[in-house]
């Protein structure tokens, strides 16, 4: 008895009408299970959509919402916007004071006066009268046409400074006349 062993062939396989069905709906039932993950996992990393958006409200429907108000009430209240506003107070600007001021028809102060005379408390015993010091703080001191007049000058525009009148020479001319002299320079009715 000869045996022959039969082996299917491959041609044998793909002749089959009913086998080429089967294969060919399995390959569109792998490429359609691709298809509906690939557009699961776009829908999971676009926000807002319909679909999504619909799941969503029936989960808080179903019991979400209650959920989302205990988390709420168990997290410390954080402040509103109104709130933050609330506790920044912004300080006055002078601009606005001073538009307030003109919008309320108030007379406009001497600006040039208040920039001259300074607060009591700022005014040094030399400038209010009431000054007990005799003897200089600052000496300027210079050749001829040095320009000294001219700093003098300028020094003098301050509040706070009181200078005599006139050179009064004391270290070239009067030395001798001692100190009781020199701190008379600084008295108003001095006449050298
Ligand atoms: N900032 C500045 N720059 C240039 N030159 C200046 C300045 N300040 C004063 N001056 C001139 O200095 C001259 C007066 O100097 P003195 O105040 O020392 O004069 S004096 O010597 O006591 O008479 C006097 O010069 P003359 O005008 O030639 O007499 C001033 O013009």
């Amino acid at each position: 008895m000869e045996y022959s062993p039969v082996r299917p062939s491959p041609h044998a396989f793909w002749s089959s009408p009913g086998k080429k069905k089967l294969v060919l709906l399995s390959v569109m039932f792998l490429v359609w299970v691709y298809m509906l993950y690939s557009c699961v996992g776009y829908c999971s990393t676009v926000p807002g959509l319909p679909l999504l958006e619909s799941s969503r409200a029936r989960e808080q429907e179903a019991g979400g919402g209650a959920d989302l108000v205990s988390r709420l009430m168990s997290k410390p209240p954080q402040p509103s916007w109104e709130d933050v506003e609330g506790d920044y107070e912004e300080p006055p600007s002078p601009l606005v004071s001073r538009t307030r001021d003109l919008l309320t028809n108030e007379p406009e102060p001497d600006w040039d006066q208040q920039r001259r005379a300074p607060e009591p408390g700022t005014m040094s015993s030399f400038s209010n009268g009431s000054g007990s010091k005799k003897l200089p703080q600052a000496i300027i001191i210079g050749v001829k046409k040095g320009g000294t007049r001219a700093l003098l000058e300028f020094l003098r525009v301050h509040p706070d400074i009181r200078a005599v009148g006139a050179e009064p020479h004391f270290f070239d001319r009067n030395y001798e006349n001692g100190l009781d002299w020199y701190s008379a320079t600084f008295l108003p009715d001095f006449k050298p």
